[in-house]
């Protein structure tokens, strides 16, 4: 029996074949969690951008049924204190196959884990989708952001986000470090006393399973290079074999052939017969080349904390992380959200922009094939940037734009689905 989750009426579950593609009836129950600090501004405009989108394109033929699930501090006031993540969100998220959620609060050092990783880790939801593509007239620091289109394929399940730290001091730090220098000849640990310590997993099954999919998307969309970025020459059996992995899965699976003895490989669209090139960059050198050479680069492949990274200097390029949407995916279930935070100081003052959760939205109706209300929502939000009634964070950077709050930005996009 569910405990505070209430099923909305009429509504039916999204289902999936045993090829993993989906059942949506025309009126699907999606869940959604609010998100702490600025989600009790984005999200509900962002419902009501999806409501407005969908109404338009099919009437009463379609509809989605919102049902309200509960994570982070509203856990803890619905469900009671130290309930951040109650087990029936979790079953809903698995249950209903796609969802979207606002941005959970993680504290720094200490405190609880961060919740939206364990919301990845238990759906084992291994693929972070970051497309990052620039919208006309939005204002960006680089002279040439039009040539700035990738989507990040973020590994999500493992390396240094799989938790496994000891504090400096703690008996496990001192059994561990004990164990590193006397059985493992770890003998470079500069300060042993004081140090705390992080372990980053990172196996082939992961690296295959997410590298698989940033191939696949680039045969499926018709792009003209992976690109796998890694921090392999420091962290040779994690990152490196990342790299590794990821190379010999392209030849393996994909036929990919190398280029002058490789690493760098070439393999042919199954279809179009196009080339589509397997690179590689380090890490730090592709920070520099993103901002300097965008256009040598489309589909990223890389481990979770180089994407973190990614994710947010890239949205900059093409007008900041209020621009900037995302999915966290399993082979089955999606659950979208943008690459933002909670942006605390902003909190419930009705400011933001509210465009990432929105283009998480409209990544999520396109997942369910419903492109004619992704379409819409696309149009609107170039038309509302074009009008330049727009949020603090491009009125602050835009000539002539006249400032409008997070709610005012979810109208003008809905003014202009009208003339769309
Ligand atoms: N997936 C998730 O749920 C995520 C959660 N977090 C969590 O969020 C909390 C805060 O993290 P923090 O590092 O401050 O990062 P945030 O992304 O929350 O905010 C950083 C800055 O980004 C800008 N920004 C963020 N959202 C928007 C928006 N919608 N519109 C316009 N500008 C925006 C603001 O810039 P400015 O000050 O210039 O106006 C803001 O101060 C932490 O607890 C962190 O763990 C972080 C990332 C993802
Ligand atoms: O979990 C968090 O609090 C931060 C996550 C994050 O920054 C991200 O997924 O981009
Ligand atoms: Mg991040």
């Amino acid at each position: 029996m569910p405990q505070h989750i209430t099923a909305p009426e009429g509504g039916r579950k999204i289902t999936v074949n045993a090829d993993f593609s989906l059942n949506v009836p025309d009126h699907p129950i999606i869940p959604f969690i609010e998100g702490d600090g600025i989600g009790v501004d984005v999200t509900p405009v962002m419902l009501r951008v999806v409501d407005a989108a969908v109404a338009r394109c099919y009437g009463n033929a379609r509809k989605i049924h919102w049902m309200e699930i509960y994570a982070g501090e509203k856990s803890t006031r619905v469900y009671g204190p130290g309930v951040w993540m109650p087990p029936e969100t979790l079953q809903a998220v698995k249950d209903h196959v796609v969802s979207i959620k606002g941005p959970l609060t993680t504290p720094v050092g200490g405190g609880i884990r961060s919740l939206n990783v364990t919301l990845r880790q238990e759906l084992d939801l291994y693929v972070c989708l970051r497309p990052v593509q620039y919208f006309q007239g939005v204002p960006s620091p680089v002279k040439e952001p039009h040539k700035v289109d990738m989507v990040i394929f973020r590994e999500n399940s493992e390396d240094i986000y799989a938790g496994i730290e000891y504090e400096a001091g703690s008996d496990n730090a001192k059994k561990l470090i004990q164990f590193l220098r006397d059985e493992l000849g770890a003998g470079k640990i500069r300060f042993p006393e004081s140090s705390g310590l992080g372990i980053k997993p990172v196996s082939r099954e992961g690296t295959e399973r997410l590298v698989r999919k940033a191939i696949q998307y680039a045969i499926d969309h018709n792009k003209p290079s992976v690109t796998i970025v890694h921090k392999g020459n420091i962290m040779k059996f994690t990152e490196g074999a990342f790299r590794d992995w990821a190379y010999a899965l392209a030849q393996k699976e994909f036929g990919a052939e190398p280029i002058d003895g490789g690493p760098w490989c070439r393999l042919r669209h199954p279809r179009t017969g196009k080339e589509i090139l397997v690179k590689d960059v380090i890490a730090d050198a592709f920070l520099q080349q993103i901002i300097l050479r965008p256009a040598e680069y489309s589909v990223i492949a890389t481990l979770n904390l180089n994407g973190d990274y990614i994710s947010d200097a890239l949205a900059a390029q093409v007008g900041g992380i209020g621009i900037a949407p995302g999915a966290n995916m399993s082979d089955s279930v999606a659950m979208f959200e943008a690459t933002h935070g909670t942006a605390p100081k902003y909190a419930g003052k009705d400011y933001v922009n509210p465009g990432s959760a929105i283009l998480s939205a409209e990544m999520m109706l396109r997942h369910m094939g419903w492109t004619e209300a992704a379409d819409l929502i696309l149009r609107a939000m170039e038309l509302a940037i074009l009008s330049k009634k727009v949020t603090y964070d491009f009125a602050r950077l835009m000539d002539g734009a006249t400032q409008v709050s997070c709610s005012g930005f979810g109208q003008v996009m809905i003014d202009q689905m009208e003339i769309a």
